[in-house]
Protein backbone atom coordinates (compact mmCIF):
# COMPACT_ATOMS: atom_id res chain seq x y z
CA UNK A 1 0.00 0.00 0.00
CA UNK A 2 3.01 2.10 0.48
CA UNK A 3 3.04 2.51 -3.48
CA UNK A 4 0.67 3.96 -4.01
CA UNK A 5 2.15 7.35 -2.13
CA UNK A 6 4.79 6.76 -3.45
CA UNK A 7 4.20 6.78 -6.77
CA UNK A 8 2.02 9.48 -8.86
CA UNK A 9 -1.52 8.21 -10.18
CA UNK A 10 -2.66 9.39 -13.96
CA UNK A 11 -4.61 12.96 -13.83
CA UNK A 12 -7.46 10.99 -15.22
CA UNK A 13 -8.60 7.24 -15.47
CA UNK A 14 -11.46 6.15 -17.49
CA UNK A 15 -12.53 2.72 -16.59
CA UNK A 16 -14.63 0.84 -19.47
CA UNK A 17 -17.27 -1.66 -18.67
CA UNK A 18 -20.27 -3.47 -20.07
CA UNK A 19 -23.24 -1.20 -19.53
CA UNK A 20 -25.38 -4.11 -17.62
CA UNK A 21 -26.48 -2.91 -13.79
CA UNK A 22 -24.09 -5.71 -12.27
CA UNK A 23 -20.61 -4.20 -14.84
CA UNK A 24 -22.09 -0.88 -13.80
CA UNK A 25 -21.84 -1.73 -10.30
CA UNK A 26 -18.92 -3.35 -10.33
CA UNK A 27 -17.25 -0.24 -12.22
CA UNK A 28 -18.59 2.10 -9.64
CA UNK A 29 -17.38 -0.27 -7.26
CA UNK A 30 -13.68 0.19 -8.43
CA UNK A 31 -14.06 3.96 -9.62
CA UNK A 32 -15.03 4.51 -5.76
CA UNK A 33 -11.93 2.61 -4.29
CA UNK A 34 -9.46 4.33 -6.86
CA UNK A 35 -11.20 7.97 -6.36
CA UNK A 36 -10.80 7.01 -2.14
CA UNK A 37 -6.80 6.16 -3.09
CA UNK A 38 -6.08 9.43 -5.49
CA UNK A 39 -8.51 12.29 -4.34
CA UNK A 40 -6.79 14.35 -6.93
CA UNK A 41 -7.58 11.90 -9.96
CA UNK A 42 -10.50 12.17 -12.16
CA UNK A 43 -12.00 9.16 -12.35
CA UNK A 44 -15.10 8.25 -15.03
CA UNK A 45 -16.74 5.29 -16.98
CA UNK A 46 -16.80 4.87 -20.32
CA UNK A 47 -20.15 2.81 -20.73
CA UNK A 48 -19.77 -0.07 -23.60
CA UNK A 49 -22.39 -2.70 -25.35
CA UNK A 50 -20.46 -5.37 -26.45
CA UNK A 51 -21.48 -8.41 -28.62
CA UNK A 52 -22.02 -10.93 -25.68
CA UNK A 53 -24.71 -8.55 -24.54
CA UNK A 54 -26.69 -7.99 -28.10
CA UNK A 55 -26.82 -11.37 -29.12
CA UNK A 56 -29.17 -13.06 -26.12
CA UNK A 57 -31.14 -15.27 -28.16
CA UNK A 58 -28.42 -18.13 -28.56
CA UNK A 59 -26.47 -20.26 -25.66
CA UNK A 60 -22.94 -18.57 -25.29
CA UNK A 61 -21.86 -22.10 -25.37
CA UNK A 62 -22.73 -21.96 -29.41
CA UNK A 63 -22.15 -17.89 -30.26
CA UNK A 64 -18.33 -18.01 -29.24
CA UNK A 65 -17.97 -17.99 -25.58
CA UNK A 66 -16.47 -15.41 -23.09
CA UNK A 67 -14.24 -13.71 -25.49
CA UNK A 68 -17.61 -11.78 -26.23
CA UNK A 69 -18.10 -9.81 -23.50
CA UNK A 70 -14.62 -8.23 -23.02
CA UNK A 71 -13.29 -7.63 -26.86
CA UNK A 72 -14.99 -4.42 -27.21
CA UNK A 73 -13.58 -2.85 -23.91
CA UNK A 74 -10.17 -4.19 -25.05
CA UNK A 75 -10.67 -2.07 -28.00
CA UNK A 76 -11.58 0.68 -26.02
CA UNK A 77 -7.96 0.04 -23.91
CA UNK A 78 -6.16 -0.28 -27.21
CA UNK A 79 -6.78 3.01 -28.46
CA UNK A 80 -6.68 4.64 -25.44
CA UNK A 81 -10.29 5.39 -24.64
CA UNK A 82 -9.86 3.96 -21.80
CA UNK A 83 -7.24 3.13 -19.03
CA UNK A 84 -8.37 0.05 -17.48
CA UNK A 85 -11.69 -2.87 -17.83
CA UNK A 86 -13.53 -3.88 -15.47
CA UNK A 87 -15.07 -7.40 -15.48
CA UNK A 88 -16.26 -10.49 -13.92
CA UNK A 89 -13.14 -12.75 -13.86
CA UNK A 90 -16.18 -15.50 -15.15
CA UNK A 91 -16.44 -13.70 -18.44
CA UNK A 92 -12.68 -13.13 -19.03
CA UNK A 93 -10.91 -15.95 -21.78
CA UNK A 94 -8.29 -18.54 -20.05
CA UNK A 95 -5.94 -16.63 -22.59
CA UNK A 96 -5.81 -12.61 -22.83
CA UNK A 97 -5.58 -11.58 -26.59
CA UNK A 98 -1.78 -10.24 -27.08
CA UNK A 99 -1.64 -6.99 -26.26
CA UNK A 100 -3.51 -7.15 -22.60
CA UNK A 101 -2.67 -7.96 -19.09
CA UNK A 102 -4.73 -8.61 -15.74
CA UNK A 103 -3.12 -5.68 -13.41
CA UNK A 104 -4.91 -6.87 -10.48
CA UNK A 105 -7.97 -9.66 -9.00
CA UNK A 106 -10.46 -7.37 -7.09
CA UNK A 107 -11.96 -9.69 -3.96
CA UNK A 108 -14.67 -12.51 -4.62
CA UNK A 109 -18.17 -12.03 -3.49
CA UNK A 110 -19.82 -15.36 -1.95
CA UNK A 111 -18.59 -17.73 -5.05
CA UNK A 112 -21.76 -20.06 -4.75
CA UNK A 113 -24.61 -20.53 -7.58
CA UNK A 114 -28.25 -19.68 -6.10
CA UNK A 115 -31.31 -21.12 -6.60
CA UNK A 116 -33.94 -18.74 -7.28
CA UNK A 117 -37.66 -19.56 -7.35
CA UNK A 118 -41.04 -17.99 -6.49
CA UNK A 119 -43.17 -21.12 -5.90
CA UNK A 120 -39.98 -23.68 -4.39
CA UNK A 121 -37.54 -22.72 -1.52
CA UNK A 122 -35.08 -25.66 -2.53
CA UNK A 123 -34.29 -27.61 -5.39
CA UNK A 124 -35.17 -30.63 -3.34
CA UNK A 125 -38.89 -29.23 -3.36
CA UNK A 126 -39.11 -29.35 -7.34
CA UNK A 127 -41.22 -32.24 -8.50
CA UNK A 128 -40.30 -34.30 -11.43
CA UNK A 129 -40.07 -32.48 -15.06
CA UNK A 130 -39.56 -29.02 -13.13
CA UNK A 131 -38.17 -26.71 -15.83
CA UNK A 132 -35.26 -24.78 -14.29
CA UNK A 133 -33.61 -22.02 -16.61
CA UNK A 134 -29.57 -21.92 -17.04
CA UNK A 135 -27.27 -21.67 -19.83
CA UNK A 136 -24.75 -23.03 -17.85
CA UNK A 137 -23.41 -26.31 -19.27
CA UNK A 138 -21.25 -26.20 -15.82
CA UNK A 139 -24.95 -25.80 -13.87
CA UNK A 140 -26.50 -28.13 -16.24
CA UNK A 141 -24.18 -31.26 -15.66
CA UNK A 142 -24.01 -30.92 -12.08
CA UNK A 143 -27.96 -30.13 -11.70
CA UNK A 144 -28.95 -33.39 -13.81
CA UNK A 145 -26.24 -35.44 -11.69
CA UNK A 146 -27.80 -35.32 -8.43
CA UNK A 147 -31.74 -34.50 -10.13
CA UNK A 148 -31.88 -36.45 -13.33
CA UNK A 149 -35.70 -35.69 -13.19
CA UNK A 150 -35.56 -31.89 -14.04
CA UNK A 151 -35.77 -30.26 -17.51
CA UNK A 152 -33.20 -27.42 -18.04
CA UNK A 153 -33.50 -24.99 -20.63
CA UNK A 154 -31.66 -22.22 -21.89
CA UNK A 155 -31.57 -18.84 -19.89
CA UNK A 156 -29.78 -16.21 -21.37
CA UNK A 157 -29.77 -12.36 -20.85
CA UNK A 158 -28.79 -9.86 -18.00
CA UNK A 159 -29.91 -10.52 -14.53
CA UNK A 160 -32.56 -8.05 -14.92
CA UNK A 161 -33.73 -10.18 -17.97
CA UNK A 162 -33.23 -13.55 -16.40
CA UNK A 163 -35.15 -12.81 -13.39
CA UNK A 164 -38.23 -11.07 -15.41
CA UNK A 165 -38.09 -14.35 -17.36
CA UNK A 166 -38.61 -15.99 -14.12
CA UNK A 167 -41.32 -13.77 -12.74
CA UNK A 168 -43.13 -14.31 -16.25
CA UNK A 169 -43.27 -18.11 -15.44
CA UNK A 170 -41.41 -19.76 -18.07
CA UNK A 171 -39.44 -21.54 -15.60
CA UNK A 172 -40.29 -23.21 -12.60
CA UNK A 173 -36.49 -21.90 -11.12
CA UNK A 174 -33.13 -20.42 -12.05
CA UNK A 175 -29.66 -20.80 -10.95
CA UNK A 176 -27.53 -17.58 -11.15
CA UNK A 177 -24.88 -16.44 -9.36
CA UNK A 178 -24.82 -15.39 -5.84
CA UNK A 179 -22.68 -12.84 -6.34
CA UNK A 180 -24.06 -10.60 -8.77
CA UNK A 181 -27.78 -10.81 -6.89
CA UNK A 182 -25.98 -9.68 -3.77
CA UNK A 183 -23.89 -7.43 -5.24
CA UNK A 184 -27.28 -5.52 -7.13
CA UNK A 185 -28.74 -5.77 -3.85
CA UNK A 186 -30.99 -8.31 -4.97
CA UNK A 187 -30.37 -11.08 -2.36
CA UNK A 188 -33.72 -11.31 -0.78
CA UNK A 189 -34.45 -13.48 -4.46
CA UNK A 190 -31.95 -16.15 -3.15
CA UNK A 191 -33.90 -18.71 -1.90
CA UNK A 192 -31.37 -21.31 -1.31
CA UNK A 193 -27.43 -21.28 -1.46
CA UNK A 194 -25.68 -24.60 -3.53
CA UNK A 195 -22.98 -25.69 -1.68
CA UNK A 196 -20.04 -26.13 -3.78
CA UNK A 197 -19.81 -29.29 -3.51
CA UNK A 198 -22.83 -30.02 -5.03
CA UNK A 199 -22.80 -27.04 -7.79
CA UNK A 200 -18.77 -26.33 -8.22
CA UNK A 201 -18.50 -22.79 -9.20
CA UNK A 202 -17.64 -21.42 -12.22
CA UNK A 203 -13.68 -20.34 -12.63
CA UNK A 204 -13.29 -16.77 -11.38
CA UNK A 205 -16.81 -16.71 -10.25
CA UNK A 206 -17.38 -14.02 -8.04
CA UNK A 207 -14.05 -12.34 -8.26
CA UNK A 208 -13.62 -8.77 -10.41
CA UNK A 209 -10.56 -8.65 -13.04
CA UNK A 210 -8.98 -5.64 -13.82
CA UNK A 211 -7.33 -5.38 -17.67
CA UNK A 212 -5.22 -3.12 -19.06
CA UNK A 213 -3.27 -2.58 -22.19
CA UNK A 214 0.44 -4.32 -21.97
CA UNK A 215 1.11 -1.13 -23.41
CA UNK A 216 0.41 0.96 -19.87
CA UNK A 217 2.63 -0.56 -17.34
CA UNK A 218 2.77 2.64 -15.66
CA UNK A 219 -1.05 1.79 -14.62
CA UNK A 220 0.36 -1.30 -12.29
CA UNK A 221 1.31 0.71 -9.58
CA UNK A 222 -1.63 2.29 -9.56
CA UNK A 223 -3.77 -0.54 -9.88
CA UNK A 224 -2.14 -2.81 -7.46
CA UNK A 225 -4.37 -1.45 -4.15
CA UNK A 226 -6.91 -3.15 -6.18
CA UNK A 227 -5.45 -6.50 -5.68
CA UNK A 228 -6.59 -8.77 -3.25
CA UNK A 229 -4.18 -11.43 -2.87
CA UNK A 230 -5.90 -14.70 -1.60
CA UNK A 231 -8.42 -14.09 -4.36
CA UNK A 232 -5.86 -13.48 -6.99
CA UNK A 233 -3.60 -16.54 -5.96
CA UNK A 234 -7.04 -18.93 -5.92
CA UNK A 235 -8.33 -17.25 -9.05
CA UNK A 236 -4.76 -18.29 -10.80
CA UNK A 237 -5.05 -21.81 -9.79
CA UNK A 238 -8.85 -22.20 -11.18
CA UNK A 239 -7.79 -20.97 -14.38
CA UNK A 240 -4.52 -22.81 -14.63
CA UNK A 241 -7.07 -26.03 -14.35
CA UNK A 242 -9.17 -24.21 -16.74
CA UNK A 243 -6.40 -23.22 -19.42
CA UNK A 244 -4.86 -26.66 -19.29
CA UNK A 245 -8.46 -28.70 -20.04
CA UNK A 246 -8.50 -25.29 -23.20
CA UNK A 247 -11.43 -25.22 -21.05
CA UNK A 248 -14.32 -21.99 -21.66
CA UNK A 249 -18.31 -21.89 -21.19
CA UNK A 250 -18.28 -24.75 -23.90
CA UNK A 251 -17.60 -27.47 -21.74
CA UNK A 252 -19.24 -28.44 -18.20
CA UNK A 253 -16.25 -27.96 -16.12
CA UNK A 254 -15.53 -25.69 -12.75
CA UNK A 255 -13.28 -25.09 -10.12
CA UNK A 256 -12.99 -23.32 -6.42
CA UNK A 257 -9.78 -22.97 -4.91
CA UNK A 258 -9.95 -21.65 -1.13
CA UNK A 259 -6.62 -20.58 0.78
CA UNK A 260 -5.40 -22.13 3.91
CA UNK A 261 -2.54 -20.47 5.58
CA UNK A 262 -0.01 -21.25 3.36
CA UNK A 263 -1.52 -22.86 0.97
CA UNK A 264 -4.32 -23.27 -1.53
CA UNK A 265 -7.17 -26.15 -2.09
CA UNK A 266 -8.25 -26.72 -5.06
CA UNK A 267 -11.67 -28.89 -6.42
CA UNK A 268 -12.76 -29.39 -10.08
CA UNK A 269 -14.64 -31.39 -12.25
CA UNK A 270 -15.70 -32.40 -15.65
CA UNK A 271 -18.61 -33.89 -16.53
CA UNK A 272 -21.25 -34.57 -19.26
CA UNK A 273 -23.90 -32.51 -20.31
CA UNK A 274 -26.28 -35.25 -18.46
CA UNK A 275 -24.27 -35.51 -15.66
CA UNK A 276 -24.21 -38.96 -15.73
CA UNK A 277 -19.74 -39.12 -15.94
CA UNK A 278 -18.40 -36.69 -13.23
CA UNK A 279 -15.04 -36.44 -12.62
CA UNK A 280 -14.43 -34.36 -9.45
CA UNK A 281 -10.81 -34.20 -7.71
CA UNK A 282 -8.93 -32.00 -5.74
CA UNK A 283 -5.47 -30.97 -5.13
CA UNK A 284 -3.39 -28.92 -2.03
CA UNK A 285 -0.08 -27.30 -3.13
CA UNK A 286 1.86 -23.35 -2.48
CA UNK A 287 0.27 -20.51 -2.66
CA UNK A 288 3.70 -19.61 -4.60
CA UNK A 289 2.77 -21.86 -7.97
CA UNK A 290 -1.15 -21.47 -8.57
CA UNK A 291 -1.18 -21.94 -12.26
CA UNK A 292 0.86 -24.99 -11.26
CA UNK A 293 -1.61 -26.46 -9.16
CA UNK A 294 -4.13 -25.46 -11.24
CA UNK A 295 -2.35 -28.02 -13.87
CA UNK A 296 -1.83 -30.82 -11.29
CA UNK A 297 -5.51 -30.90 -10.89
CA UNK A 298 -6.33 -30.81 -14.51
CA UNK A 299 -3.75 -34.00 -15.17
CA UNK A 300 -5.26 -35.63 -12.06
CA UNK A 301 -8.85 -35.11 -13.67
CA UNK A 302 -7.06 -35.87 -17.30
CA UNK A 303 -5.92 -39.05 -15.38
CA UNK A 304 -9.17 -40.12 -14.48
CA UNK A 305 -10.46 -39.37 -18.31
CA UNK A 306 -11.51 -36.03 -18.45
CA UNK A 307 -9.87 -36.07 -22.12
CA UNK A 308 -12.44 -38.64 -22.99
CA UNK A 309 -15.45 -36.80 -21.82
CA UNK A 310 -14.38 -33.26 -23.14
CA UNK A 311 -13.52 -35.14 -26.76
CA UNK A 312 -16.86 -36.72 -26.78
CA UNK A 313 -18.86 -32.93 -26.22
N1 LIG B 1 -22.06 -15.17 -17.30
C1 LIG B 1 -22.62 -13.91 -16.88
C2 LIG B 1 -22.15 -13.54 -15.52
N2 LIG B 1 -20.89 -13.11 -15.32
C3 LIG B 1 -20.72 -12.90 -13.98
C4 LIG B 1 -21.91 -13.19 -13.34
C5 LIG B 1 -22.17 -13.14 -11.90
C6 LIG B 1 -21.17 -12.52 -11.00
C7 LIG B 1 -19.83 -13.20 -10.91
O1 LIG B 1 -19.67 -14.41 -11.10
O2 LIG B 1 -18.89 -12.47 -10.60
C8 LIG B 1 -22.84 -13.57 -14.31
C9 LIG B 1 -24.25 -13.95 -14.10
C10 LIG B 1 -24.51 -15.33 -13.57
O3 LIG B 1 -23.75 -16.27 -13.82
O4 LIG B 1 -25.53 -15.51 -12.90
Amino acid sequence: MQNSKLHTPPKKLVIASRESALAMWQARHIQSRLQALYPETEVTILGMTTTGDQILDTPLAKVGGKGLFVKELEIALADGRADLAVHSMKDVPMNLPEGFILAATGEREDPRDAFVSNDYATLEDLPANSIVGTSSLRRQSQLQARFPHLKIESLRGNLQTRLRKLDEGQYAAIILAAAGLIRLELGNRIRQFIAPEHSIPAVGQGALGIEISADRPDLIATLAPLNHPDTQVCVEAERGMSRSLAGSCTVPLGAYAVCEADSIRITGFVASVDGKQMLIETAVGSRANAEALGKTLASQLVAKGADKILAAL
